[in-house]
């Protein structure tokens, strides 16, 4: 596809990567910006199509920070194309960067960005389910201190619009999302709800933080034994010994978390307060600095090559172990918003 125009106006350059969802390509822009955007291509015929769910999510999202803008979506030949803003690495990619450690300050600060997406998401009634380092994306050039999500496979309307009514609570559920952050209630099959997407990134903070998760590397038959080891060991594993050498906010937040109620609205200024308090406390300076803008020897193009590599890795496994079964209704996205797709801007 390299060397195609697609949307009239965006020459594909080059293969970021491609898994389940199609393919995502740089391309040049030769009348925006810094004239780079991605491209994502998915198969008109595919069965299970994502990428309209993406787009109509995507188009209901935009205008918030940490919200890639979207330029163009239509049908073309074999194709439906999204264009969007291109962003940087992700989370898992810089923590690799950083020898799988995070100093509290980096933690911290992702915290407070994760926490407003997030809850950005959540006043737009959508759950996202699937919160993991690899979905948020650092941005690119002037952008490069802000915290996009990505990923809206799994997302999902926890209530009305208009009426603002939760959607109902169920149980014997399968598990959507990623096992290594899924919160307990989601591994116990309960229906998801704003806190389990809170919970799941409590433990994104442990494992930023500490550089790992006890349930991590656990080996199991099949999937469904894994699973269900993971679920045994977060049942047995009390918050305070998960934030064992840790701040005690952490071990706070995950409680909280954990005890809210499945419709209860999330007091999210009390939890940014939590870790807010905790980096004044440390006398920590907010200058936008992560650690990996600091990592020795490792100038800032290594991390644009190791995103490269690592997309080229996953198209390899060819996405293996995604948990995601698009056969099940609940786990397609956003299939009932509304809004139509956004046609090219002016
Ligand atoms: N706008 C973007 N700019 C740069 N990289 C992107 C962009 N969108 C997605 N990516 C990269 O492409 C990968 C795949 O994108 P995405 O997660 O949206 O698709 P997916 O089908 O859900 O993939 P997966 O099966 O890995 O969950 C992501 O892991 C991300 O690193």
């Amino acid at each position: 596809m390299e060397g195609k125009t697609v949307g009239g106006r965006y020459l594909l350059t080059k293969l970021l990567g491609s898994g389940s969802f199609g393919q995502i390509y740089i391309a040049k822009d030769p009348r925006g910006g810094d004239g780079e955007v991605a491209v994502k291509l998915e198969i008109k015929e595919t069965k299970h199509p994502q990428l309209v769910y993406e787009a109509k999510l995507l188009k209901l999202l935009q205008g918030a920070p940490g919200i890639a803008e979207v330029y163009y979506y239509g049908i073309e030949a074999e194709h439906t194309v999204m264009v969007m803003e291109l962003m940087g690495p992700s989370l898992e990619d810089v923590f690799n960067l950083c020898r799988r450690r995070l100093s509290l300050k980096s933690t911290l600060m992702l915290a407070d960005q994760m926490l407003l997406r997030i809850e950005y998401f959540h006043s737009r009634h959508y759950i996202h389910r699937d919160i993991k380092p690899d979905n948020f994306l650092i941005g690119r050039s002037q952008k490069s201190n802000i915290v996009y999500i990505i990923d809206f496979g799994l997302a999902k309307k926890f209530r009305s619009p208009s009426t603002l009514v939760h959607g109902p609570y169920r149980e014997n559920k399968n598990l959507t999302g990623t096992a290594r952050y899924a919160s307990l209630n989601a591994h116990l099959g309960l229906e998801q709800s704003r806190r389990d997407d809170l919970e799941a990134i409590g433990y994104v903070l442990v494992y930023f933080l500490k550089g790992s998760l006890p349930w991590q590397g656990i080996k199991a038959e099949g999937k469904q034994d894994k699973y269900s080891a993971i679920m045994e060991k977060k049942l047995n594993t009390p918050f305070t010994e998960l934030c064992q050498g840790m701040p005690d906010e952490f071990a706070t937040f995950l409680s909280y978390t954990r005890n809210l109620r499945f419709d209860e609205d999330p007091d999210y200024r009390y939890m940014r307060w939590l870790f807010q308090n905790l980096f004044h406390q440390q006398r920590l300076k907010n200058d936008g600095c992560f650690d990996w803008n600091v990592v020795k020897g490792r100038p800032q193009w290594q991390v644009n090559e190791l995103k490269a590599e690592r997309l080229q890795a996953a198209a390899m496994r060819n996405v293996a172990g995604s948990m995601t079964d698009y056969s099940q209704p609940s786990n397609r996205a956003a299939t009932d918003v509304v809004l139509s797709i956004p046609s090219e801007p002016g």
